[in-house]
């Protein structure tokens, strides 16, 4: 390799090119979900025969794009539930999905599309190199023709070095309003005509945050987050699902640091590509205490804000550590990703007052 040539280019390209497979497949079945294609899991969330199919389909390119090198994968997915009986008409329907997607000569058989998705499996940590793949992040937002997101990340010794989100109701520009956000993602009816199709972001450590369409063949442009300090006209977005962020605290953070506007709701990694694009400046997530944050979550996001000049930490401040394997271990109270990094302070410092005032 030239000693000029940028780090991570063959992997950037084989993640892009999953991601952008993974979303495609994912958009076919979004319309047209039907009752049999999803299910709720033990912790009561969804998932749905797109959700099984992006990670096979990732699963699959990474594996084709380095062979000699064994995989490890930390995703959400996996294929206990396919390989019962009862589960056999809804990996038939998977493989359907992911041999429809790839267009292989050689179609693959059930079997192998269920050992795709179970290659995700990988603990992962603070030694060598592992992907990192939420297949759709945002499930209810999915099922509920809202926004969601195919996140992949590289975590290398404990942080991430590159990330993608292929996000296809994300619109390519502005107007980034709740009403419209929800309008042209319902709206992308396999019907209508969708406006355009949707984005896939990209950042390597060190070398900035980049958009295209999805439509494949595009080429990114160079994107940066916010650098003003922003007032009362900030966008502060926060989970869609009041169940997964404390509205009534990320609302009183806002309000601290000077946000009049009501928060900006969707679901999904999505926020962190508003964010790094510069169309919102604050992304507040709070679960319930005891909610454990998956790796998956917020690995691709992560790097995608950092390189577009952003800062994201716990609500103490402390950087994530992508390096304990499949949970971010130790983080407390939640996620603050804003930019400028004054303005991230600014919110870190308004948690703690709000959380000494709350003890
Ligand atoms: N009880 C919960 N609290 C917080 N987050 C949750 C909960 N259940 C699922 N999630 C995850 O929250 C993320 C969506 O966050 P947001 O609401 O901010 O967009 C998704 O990763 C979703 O998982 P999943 O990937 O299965 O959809
Ligand atoms: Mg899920
Ligand atoms: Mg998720
Ligand atoms: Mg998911």
């Amino acid at each position: 390799m030239p000693a000029t040539m940028p780090a991570l280019q063959e992997e950037l390209k084989a993640a892009r090119q999953a991601v952008t497979l993974a979303s495609r497949l994912c958009r076919s079945v979004q319309m047209t979900l039907g009752s049999a294609e999803h299910q709720d899991k033990p912790d009561d969330s969804p998932v749905t025969v797109a959700d099984y199919g992006a990670q096979a389909v990732v699963a699959w390119t990474l594996k084709e794009a380095f062979p000699g090198t064994p995989l490890s994968l930390i995703a959400e997915e996996d294929a206990d539930d396919l390989r019962l009986p009862s589960g056999a008409a809804m990996l038939d329907r998977i493989t359907a999905l992911v041999n429809e997607t790839l267009g292989l000569a050689r179609q693959l058989a059930p079997a192998q599309v269920a050992d795709l998705i179970d290659a995700g499996g990988s603990p992962g940590g603070r030694t060598g190199r592992h992907w990192v793949l939420d297949p759709i992040d945002g499930t209810r937002g999915f099922v509920g023709r809202r926004q969601y997101a195919v996140c992949l990340g590289l975590i290398e010794g404990e942080e991430v070095t590159l990330g993608v989100l292929g996000c296809p109701n994300l619109p390519q520009a502005a107007p980034v309003g709740q009403a419209s956000l929800d309008a042209e993602a319902a709206g992308r009816d396999a019907r209508l005509a969708p406006r355009d199709s949707g984005c896939l972001f990209h950042a390597v450590k060190g070398q900035g945050a980049w958009v295209c369409g999805l439509a494949g063949g595009e080429v990114p442009a160079r994107i940066s987050a916010q650098t003003d300090p922003e007032g009362s006209a900030a966008v502060y977005m926060t989970s869609w699902e009041s169940r997964h962020s404390n509205h009534d605290l990320t609302d009183r953070l806002a309000a601290a640091v000077g946000v009049s506007r009501p928060a900006l709701k969707l679901d999904s990694q999505a926020k962190y590509g508003l964010l790094a694009r510069g169309d919102a400046s604050i992304f507040l997530r709070m679960p319930a205490p005891g909610y454990k944050e998956k790796v998956w979550d917020h690995a691709a996001g992560a790097v995608l804000v950092t390189e577009a000049g952003g800062c994201i930490s716990d609500c103490h401040g402390r950087p994530l550590d992508f390096g304990a394997g499949r949970f971010l271990e130790g983080l407390q109270g939640g996620i603050i990703a804003a930019a400028p990094p004054t303005l991230h302070a600014a919110l870190v410092r308004a948690y703690t007052e709000a959380a000494a005032v709350d003890a």
